[in-house]
C-alpha cells in the first residue's frame, strides 16, 4: 500500500499542545509521517505576532526528537501568501501522481474553505482531512447551513479516513480526536499577555523557554 503523506499547516503562532496532539494522533491512526508546514505568510491571518523563522524555530523545538513529525519549510522560501493550491502543487511533482497527498486542517477552516486560493483546485491535487474542533462540527447539515458550496463540493466525496490510500486525491475525510482539543493561539496569546499562568500549560517546555526569553506576545505584543 503506497503510504499516505500527512500534511498539516498552520500558522502555529505558537504552536500548542493542540497542534501536536492532533499530529500525533493522527500519525499513530493512519501510520505515516506528519509533515508540518508553517506558513510564511498566511492568506487568511493579518500580520502574525511571531515572524516566520521563530515560528519555524518554535515548531522545531516542539517536534525535536520525536519520531514521525518533521517540520517543512518550504512555504518560507517562497514570496507571497503561502497558498496551499501552490504548496500541494510542490508536493504532487516531488512525490509523483499516485502518492496519497492528505492535507490536515481544523473543522473551522472547512466552513471557510470556499475564500480559499483557488480552493477547488486543492482537490486535483490532495485529500482534505478534517479535524473536530470546538464549536466547528462538521457534519452535512451544519456545512449545508453555513458553506453551501463547500457542502457541495465534498459531498461526493467524502469518506473515511482509511480509505484515503485507495486514490491519491480528490477525497475528504472526517477525523475525530478522542477528545476535541481546547487550545488555540488566540487564547495561548492572550494568557501570555495577561500573565496567566496556565499559558505554560498549552506549550512544550522548551517553546515555553523560547518564549519568556524572547518576550514574544508579551503585554504590548499579544
Ligand atoms: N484545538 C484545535 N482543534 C482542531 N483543529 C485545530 C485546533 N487548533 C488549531 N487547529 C487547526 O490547525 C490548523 C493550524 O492552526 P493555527 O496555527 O491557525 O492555530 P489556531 O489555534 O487556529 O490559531 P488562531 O487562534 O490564531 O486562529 C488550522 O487548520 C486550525 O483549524
Ligand atoms: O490557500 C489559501 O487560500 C489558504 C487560506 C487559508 C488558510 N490556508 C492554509 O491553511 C493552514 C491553516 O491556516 P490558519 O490561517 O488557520 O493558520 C495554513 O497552512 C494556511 O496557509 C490556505
Amino acid at each position: 500500500m503506497t503510504p499516505l503523506v500527512l500534511c498539516y499547516g498552520g500558522t502555529f503562532d505558537p504552536v500548542h499542545t493542540g497542534h501536536l496532539a492532533i499530529a500525533r494522533a493522527v500519525r499513530d491512526a493512519l501510520h505515516a509521517d506528519v509533515h508540518l508546514l508553517p506558513a510564511a505568510d498566511p492568506p487568511h491571518k493579518g500580520p502574525t505576532h511571531a515572524d516566520a523563522e521563530q515560528r519555524a524555530h518554535m515548531l522545531e523545538l516542539a517536534v525535536q526528537g520525536e519520531a514521525g513529525l518533521i517540520v517543512d519549510r518550504r512555504e518560507l522560501r517562497r514570496a507571497g501568501p503561502s497558498y496551499t493550491v501552490d504548496t500541494l502543487r510542490e508536493l504532487r511533482a516531488e512525490y509523483g501522481p499516485h502518492a496519497p497527498l492528505v492535507w490536515m486542517v481544523g473543522g473551522d477552516s472547512v466552513f471557510e474553505l470556499a475564500t480559499w486560493h483557488r480552493w477547488r483546485e486543492l482537490f486535483d491535487l490532495g485529500h482534505l482531512l478534517a479535524i473536530d474542533r470546538p464549536g466547528a462540527p462538521i457534519d452535512q447539515d451544519a456545512l449545508a447551513a453555513r458553506a453551501p458550496a463547500v457542502h457541495v463540493e465534498l459531498a461526493p466525496r467524502w469518506c473515511l479516513p482509511s480509505q484515503l490510500h485507495a486514490l491519491p486525491a480528490g477525497g475528504f475525510a472526517e477525523f475525530r480526536l478522542g477528545a476535541e482539543r481546547p487550545e488555540s493561539s488566540t487564547e495561548l496569546r492572550r494568557r501570555i499577555a495577561a500573565d496567566d499562568p496556565r499559558w505554560r500549560d498549552w506549550v512544550p517546555a522548551p517553546v515555553a523557554a523560547f518564549i519568556h526569553q524572547s518576550g514574544l506576545y508579551g503585554r504590548s505584543g499579544a
